[in-house]
């Protein structure tokens, strides 16, 4: 404040003697009100003069005589002061001179900013003596057209250049103008004549000085006019090429310019311009930078390529067998007559392993007796793997699956390439076969949105889980989706550890991204259920309703990073063998996994779940509600099959991949594709071998509670560090296992042991999710005396 003080008593003190110089408000109003009358005058008497010079002769310099007339509109002052600026001083260019009078009166009566004026004046009185030695070049003795200085200034370079050298200097003097000044250049002057030939002639011979107003603007028109020695052109030239910086400082000449056309439609653009950079921030971020790529740190990735993948099918397509198709049709008619059901029409679709028979009954025959007779049919028939569909829905047809002789393994490979997954605009597209009419079945986990999978040993699960890994694989960039393997048999999902730091998620401090031991699991479904909390707070804070919305904003910039936003990746968990999880585990496993399976959909966590076992021990009624799409393999059972399908036909597949599929309605019979673990195997080498994240996708830390139940004080048992890890806790007042972890260098497991011996002495209190445990010890003495009484 008092710096401020000071300099506005400098300022105040210094242009003390500037103060003569600077006019009041109506000093300005007044003085610019007299230039602008004056120059008026001027021009009045210039233009009077011009027609009257001759008969006012007499007049000149008689100005004591107070009844002398003159024919000079502005009398004796008029016919004495043309005299004097056309006549004695600079001919016709005075009117120049006229015209700059009455426009500094202009400016201070406006009070616009001088330094357009100062130009005006400059080029002005420049161009007003060029204009009168121009015209002394036609007249042998002083002419009103030059003046007395244009004439003599005319003299005097001939008498030095001669007529050749004085015209050349005057050319010159003419091209640094219209360089200088008026910014012309030959090309302009092309383009200006060839579109505007006709104005020219016509501008060439205007004599009216109405003309001569300020609006002739137009720097072309100054061209032509400086040329031909108009009068009128004179004053208009230096307001042609004004900047635009000065046209905004200075509204008279905005006013003026905008009967001039072509710089007018530039200045213009240019207030869009700047008009168009404001907007809002986010669209200005992804102007800047483009929108968020979350592939960006892993740019050069490269999905695995096709020929990874084997084709077991040599290139040949299905085979039909015409023997084999009128074989099993007569048989069909056979049997079915044998129970009286006539058939009016068969039709045959031959699939990679099954050929499917529709039959259309004879009139009257009830559907609900075929149904009822299925069992015989298929005796009759006596080939594993037939299923009746009575009657397919939506086709009022009867159908009858057998078994090919000869089955076809659908390749991985013919899959993955055809248009229907490549061309896929899913989520996280799954492709698991091709169905009886040999297309390729594509499905979004998405949409399903858990998946449960179910079936004998040997029947083809674990292949179908390497297919729809693979599926994944081959269309999710490492960023977009993350996997959560659970396998407790340690065998089945072992090569995808090469993909670790690409693909995989883990808990912090684990060594081994697949999780194969049980205490792990419940603390991942545990650590993934917080990472579902903390993601619907993320999309509550968004205002979005799921996942795709969420990262689409957040792809737009819309949402910022330093809030906690982040792009979500997909997070699939797959679990295999998921009865023995359940046998170990119980009720830890199946609340979280039944919390998922209700809650993850919209915040992007699937579950993939499989089991040998679909007894409903295993397959709860909780977890069957949430987990409308299940495929079910070959099952011994009809039981089995309800138990999966709410269904029979599962006891009916032939095995080998083949399966049932149902997303809550119809079963859809599909081939599942064939991936070897060898193909498996160099797709993993394929990512693993590239540039990889600096470790796996990390969940959130989950501290676990297994100890909390079953409290084992032992005092022999507890951990060489148990005191100390006491203390540390005592002393920072939270009972946390990632603060022991950190201070006492600890692993995840052994922390999470120390904690439960701590609950147990009753150093902490109980666990309280993803909230630190209370430390229920105030001071190291309180602890000492508590320790030292159990002894
Ligand atoms: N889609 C398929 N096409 C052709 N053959 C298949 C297919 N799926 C599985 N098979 C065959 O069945 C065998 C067993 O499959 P898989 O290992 O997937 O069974 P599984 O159900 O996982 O058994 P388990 O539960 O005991 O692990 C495979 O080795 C393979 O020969």
């Amino acid at each position: 404040m008092a710096k401020k003080k000071k300099s506005t008593s400098k300022k105040t003190k210094k242009p003390a003697k500037k103060i003569s110089f600077a006019l009041t408000k109506q000093q300005k109003i007044i003085l610019g009100s007299f230039l602008f009358l004056l120059g008026t005058a001027l021009l009045f008497s210039f233009i009077s003069f011009f027609f009257n010079w001759q008969a006012d002769q007499s007049a000149l310099g008689n100005l004591s005589e107070r009844e002398l007339e003159t024919r000079n509109w502005l009398n004796k002052f008029g016919s004495n002061v043309g005299h004097f600026f056309i006549y004695d001083g600079f001919g016709i260019a005075a009117f120049i001179l006229a015209v700059l009078i009455a426009l500094t009166g202009i400016y201070f009566f406006f009070d616009y900013t001088k330094t357009a004026l100062k130009r005006f004046w400059f080029w002005g009185v420049l161009l007003m003596i060029w204009i009168s030695v121009f015209f002394g070049f036609f007249t042998t003795t002083n002419s009103i057209l030059s003046g007395v200085i244009g004439f003599e200034i005319n003299d005097l370079l001939q008498d030095y250049l001669g007529l050749i050298g004085a015209i050349l200097v005057m050319a010159f003097l003419a091209i640094i103008y219209l360089v200088v000044r008026l910014k012309i250049t030959p090309e302009k002057v092309i383009a200006y004549f060839n579109k505007k030939k006709t104005e020219i002639a016509s501008d060439f011979s205007s004599e009216d000085a109405s003309e001569s107003t300020i609006d002739q603007t137009d720097y072309e028109k100054t061209v032509v006019e400086a040329h031909t020695t108009t009068e009128a052109s004179e004053a208009p030239t230096p307001f042609s090429e004004t900047t635009s910086e000065e046209i905004k400082n200075d509204p008279l000449e905005k006013l003026i310019l905008k009967s001039s056309e072509d710089d007018v439609e530039m200045e213009v653009e240019q207030t869009v311009e700047e008009e168009t950079v404001e907007g809002d921030l986010s669209k200005k971020l992804v102007s800047d930078f483009g929108e968020f790529d979350p592939t960006l740190e892993l740019s050069n990735y490269k999905f695995p390529t096709i020929d990874l993948l084997k084709d077991y099918t040599k290139g040949q397509g299905i085979t039909i067998n015409q023997a084999e198709l009128e074989e099993n049709k007569n048989r069909i008619v056979e049997t079915l007559n044998n129970y009286k059901i006539g058939i009016a029409n068969i039709k045959a679709t031959v699939g990679p392993t099954v050929t499917l028979y529709e039959i259309v009954p004879d009139a009257g025959v009830r559907i609900s007796k075929i149904k009822n007779l299925e069992d015989d049919i298929a005796l009759s028939l006596s080939a594993l793997g037939i299923r009746i569909i009575a009657p397919i829905p939506g086709k009022g047809t009867i159908g009858i699956e057998v078994p090919n002789k000869n089955p076809k393994i659908v390749s991985m490979r013919s899959v993955i390439a055809s248009p229907k997954f490549q061309n896929a605009e899913m989520e996280l597209p799954l492709s698991m076969g091709k169905t009886i009419s040999n297309e390729t079945f594509v499905v979004d986990l998405a949409k399903m949105p858990h998946l449960l999978m179910a079936g004998a040993t040997g029947q083809g699960k674990s292949v179908g889980l390497n297919a729809i890994l693979t599926s994944l694989l081959y269309k999710k960039h490492p960023a977009e989706v993350k996997f959560v393997l659970v396998d407790p048999k340690k065998v089945e999902l072992t090569l995808f550890n090469k993909i670790e730091r690409h693909y995989l998620a883990k808990l912090p401090d684990t060594d081994e991204a697949i999780i194969t031991d049980t205490t792990k699991v419940v603390h991942t479904l545990n650590s993934l259920c917080i990472e579902m909390d903390a993601r619907y707070d993320l999309l509550k804070d968004a205002l979005c309703r799921n996942i795709k919305e969420y990262n689409t904003k957040f792809r737009n910039r819309k949402l910022n990073p330093n809030d906690g936003h982040r792009f979500l990746p997909y997070i699939v968990l797959v679990i295999d063998e998921f009865a023995d999880l359940i046998m170990t585990a119980g009720k830890e496993v199946e609340t979280p996994i039944a919390r998922l399976a209700q809650l993850a959909r919209a915040i992007g966590i699937h579950l993939i779940v499989a089991t040998q076992r679909p007894s409903v021990n295993v397959i709860t009624g909780i977890i069957k509600a949430n987990f409308p799409a299940r495929i079910a393999f070959r099952v011994t059972s009809k039981i089995d099959s309800r138990t999966i399908l709410d269904n029979s036909g599962a006891d009916q597949l032939i095995g080998r991949g083949d399966m049932l599929y149902t997303q809550g309605n119809d079963l859809t019979r599909i081939q599942c594709a064939f991936v070897d673990t060898p193909e498996v195997a160099d797709i993993t080498d394929f990512i693993g071998s590239q540039k990889a994240y600096p470790d796996a996708h990390l969940l959130p830390e989950y501290v676990g509670e297994e100890g909390g139940t079953n409290l084992d004080n032992n005092i022999d048992e507890r951990d060489k560090l148990f005191r100390e890890a006491a203390e540390v806790l005592v002393i920072a007042q939270q009972g946390s296992a990632s603060l022991l972890q950190r201070k006492l260098k600890l692993g995840y497991n052994r922390a999470g042991r120390i904690i439960d011996q701590l609950e147990a002495a009753g150093v902490v209190g109980p666990f309280e999710g993803s909230k630190a445990r209370q430390v229920l010890v105030p001071t190291l003495e309180a602890l000492n005396q508590l320790l030292d009484n159990e002894n």
